[in-house]
């Protein structure tokens, strides 16, 4: 079982947190999107490009699937919170789901440049933040809690996400 889902819009720092939370829990960490494109073998521009959005979010499934069932840290993709199947499952995960939330602007800044997110590279601002209110209920619905991540630094988040769970407790329950 995870020990920790991190959730939240692209460029939230999922990715960034998670591999520090890693490092500090020496717990392994899943990065659904890495894991996608390792089992996968291609990349996710690749992936959009031979199976479209549909074929990706089905792939996303299995992966968060497999993920769930392991004691590691887990960041998600942003997109995750799309599919009702993969918000179930996040409701249902006995683990905490924590959302990382910060302004779409700030978000988009952080990611517009980046040709390894096919949503973000053909969206302008209007439609990031148009993108980022359709999904913003769905953070709410799936998280435990919500940390804001617009005017922290990565470590600050981390050290914020350790004060209020503690995992050498969480992983002794587990283990
Ligand atoms: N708190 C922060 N302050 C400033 N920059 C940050 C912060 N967190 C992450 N970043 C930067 O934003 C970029 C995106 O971060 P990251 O890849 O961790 O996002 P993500 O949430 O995993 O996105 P995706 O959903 O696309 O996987 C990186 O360049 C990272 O260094
Ligand atoms: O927000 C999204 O829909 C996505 C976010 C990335 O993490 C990747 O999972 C992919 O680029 C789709
Ligand atoms: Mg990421």
């Amino acid at each position: 079982m995870a020990s920790v889902v991190l959730v939240g819009l692209m460029g939230a720092g999922k990715t960034t947190i998670g591999q520090l939370l890693a490092q500090k829990t020496q717990l392994d960490l899943i990065d659904l999107d890495q894991k996608i494109v390792a089992d996968a073998g291609k990349r996710i521009p690749d992936i959009f490009e031979e199976v479209g959005e549909i074929g990706f979010r089905q792939l996303e499934t299995q992966a968060l699937r497999e993920s769930l069932a392991q004691n590691v840290i887990l960041s998600t993709g942003g997109g995750v919170v799309t599919q009702a199947v993969n918000r179930m499952l996040l409701k249902n995960c006995a683990v905490p789901v924590v959302y990382l939330q910060a302004d779409a602007s700030v978000l988009y800044r952080r990611v517009c440049g980046d040709n390894n997110r096919p949503i973000a590279k053909n969206l302008n601002l209007q439609g990031f933040q148009d993108l980022a209110q359709k999904r913003a209920d769905f953070y709410e619905e799936v998280s435990d809690l919500t940390i804001k991540t617009d005017d922290t630094t990565p470590d600050m988040v981390t050290a914020q996400i350790f004060s209020v769970y503690n995992f050498g407790e969480m992983n002794q329950l587990l283990s």
